[in-house]
C-alpha cells in the first residue's frame, strides 16, 4: 500500500512540475502547428539527472541569467548540454522564466540551420524545466576573442568567416523562417564553437518570432547593455534593423578583439562603439583594429569589412543594411579580397582616405583624449 501510494504522490508531483513548467501552453503552441512537434523530444526527470550525474558540480559548463548549463550524456552514448533554467528566486516560481523558456522551445523547434544551436527536445516534469541541446565543444566566441593563444589562433580568416556565419544565421532567422524571428540577444557570448570553429547562435529565450504584417512590435525592451540598438532601447519598437544593430557591435569585437563595454571600478564607463566610431571618422582606424588582425589580414578587406559595421551601427535603423544585404556582402568581401570598392558608391572616397593614411603612417598612434557625446577616451588605452 505504501509504495503504491508513493508511486502515487511522484506521479501526480511529476503532473504538478509539467503544468507549472508551461507544458500545457506547450503543448497548445505545438499542435496549433507554431512548431515542429516531431523534432521536440520530451525526456523524463530520471533521463535528466542520469545524464547529469545528479547534476553534478563538475559538470557544469557556464552560468547565465538564465541558468545552468551541465554537460551530459544520454543513455544512447550522445553527448548533450542541459540547461537547467533558473525559475524559483526565493520561494517565488518566475511565470516569466517559463515564458522565456516556451518561447526558446518554440522558436528552436522551427528552427533547422547549419549556424544556429539545435534543441533536442526538453524536460518539463522535473522541479524547473530543463532544455536538451546538441553539445557545442568549443565554448564562445567572447572567450574564443579574450583567450587567444599559438594553439588556437583567431586569424583574419577565421573572424571573417564566424562573421559570415552568424550573418547567414541571422539572415535565415528573419528570412527564410516560416514567420521571422529575431534574436534580440545578438553578443558574442551567445555565438558557441563547434568542432571547427563554425559558429552556432544560442540563447533563444528572449527572440520573438514576428507576423510578417507586424513589422514593428512593441515589446518590454530585452537585450544587454553594450549590444542594444539604442533607437530600440528608446522607442521600445523591435524591427529586424536592432539585430543587423548587434550584429554590428559584434563585426567590432571582431575587428578589435577589445569588448563593447568596459566599466572597471575607478574608470569612466568607456564604449568601445563610440572610439571605434571616431576612429573612423579620423582616418585611425588602425590604432583600434587589433594588431594581430592587421598583421595577418589585408588591409582593404579589414576596411570594407570595418565600413560595413560602421553601417550596421547606423543610430537610425532604416538606414542600416538588412542582414540580407550584409551577408551578401560578407561573402563577396571574402570571394574578392576586399577588391569590391567599385561596389561602395559613397564610401569609395572615404576608403581610399584610410588607406592612405595607414600608407603614409601605418604605424602612427594618437595620443591625447578625444571626446564623443558623452565619454571621453583616453587614448592608446586598452579596452
Ligand atoms: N549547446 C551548448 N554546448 C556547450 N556549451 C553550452 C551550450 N549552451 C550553453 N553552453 C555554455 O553555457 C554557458 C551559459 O549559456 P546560456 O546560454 O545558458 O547563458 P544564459 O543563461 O542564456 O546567459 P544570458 O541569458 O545571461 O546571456 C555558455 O556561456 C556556454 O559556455
Amino acid at each position: 500500500m505504501y509504495k503504491v501510494l508513493k508511486r502515487k504522490q511522484k506521479i501526480m508531483l511529476k503532473q504538478k512540475y509539467f503544468k507549472r513548467n508551461g507544458g500545457l501552453l506547450l503543448q497548445q503552441h505545438l499542435s496549433s502547428n507554431e512548431g515542429n512537434v516531431e523534432k521536440i523530444k520530451l525526456f523524463t526527470s530520471k533521463e535528466m539527472e542520469k545524464a547529469t550525474d545528479y547534476y553534478n558540480e563538475n559538470r557544469i559548463l557556464g552560468q547565465g541569467g538564465q541558468g545552468t548549463v551541465y554537460k551530459g550524456m544520454l543513455i544512447d552514448g550522445s553527448i548533450v548540454a542541459i540547461k537547467k533554467s533558473k525559475m524559483v528566486e526565493g520561494k517565488k516560481f518566475d511565470e516569466k522564466k517559463v515564458e522565456q523558456f516556451i518561447n526558446e522551445v518554440i522558436i528552436l523547434s522551427q528552427i533547422n540551420h547549419r549556424n544556429v544551436v539545435k534543441l533536442l527536445g526538453c524536460c518539463l516534469e522535473a522541479e524547473v524545466p530543463l532544455l536538451v541541446y546538441e553539445f557545442i565543444p568549443n565554448g564562445t566566441l567572447y572567450d574564443l576573442i579574450r583567450n587567444q593563444n599559438e594553439e588556437i589562433p583567431l586569424t583574419w580568416e577565421m573572424r571573417l568567416r564566424i562573421a559570415i556565419e552568424i550573418a547567414n544565421a541571422l539572415f535565415y532567422l528573419h528570412s527564410a523562417a516560416s514567420t521571422p524571428i529575431y534574436h534580440r540577444d545578438i553578443k558574442s557570448s551567445n555565438i558557441l564553437l563547434d568542432d571547427k570553429y563554425r559558429a552556432k547562435v544560442s540563447d533563444f529565450g528572449t527572440s520573438r518570432s514576428v507576423a510578417l504584417e507586424q513589422t514593428h512590435l512593441t515589446t518590454r525592451v530585452q537585450g544587454t547593455f553594450g549590444y542594444m540598438d539604442p533607437e530600440y532601447f528608446r522607442s521600445s519598437q523591435l524591427t529586424e534593423k536592432s539585430d543587423v544593430y548587434s550584429f554590428g557591435v559584434v563585426l567590432i569585437e571582431l575587428l578589435t578583439s577589445q569588448k563593447p563595454i568596459s566599466a572597471e571600478q575607478s574608470e569612466p564607463v568607456r564604449s568601445l562603439i563610440s572610439y571605434f566610431l571616431d576612429s573612423m571618422q579620423e582616418n585611425s582606424l588602425f590604432n583600434i583594429i587589433d594588431p594581430m588582425v592587421v598583421k595577418d589580414g589585408p588591409e582593404q578587406e579589414i576596411i570594407v569589412v570595418a565600413l560595413l559595421a560602421k553601417r550596421c551601427l547606423n543610430l537610425n535603423g532604416k538606414k542600416r543594411p538588412t542582414m540580407k544585404q550584409v551577408a551578401m556582402e560578407l561573402e563577396l568581401i571574402k570571394a574578392s579580397g576586399g577588391n569590391v570598392i567599385e561596389d561602395y558608391g559613397d564610401e569609395e572616397s572615404e576608403i581610399d582616405d584610410m588607406i592612405h593614411s595607414w600608407e603614409t603612417n601605418p604605424s602612427s598612434s594618437m595620443s591625447g583624449t578625444i571626446t564623443t557625446d558623452s565619454v571621453t577616451f583616453p587614448l592608446n588605452s586598452s579596452f
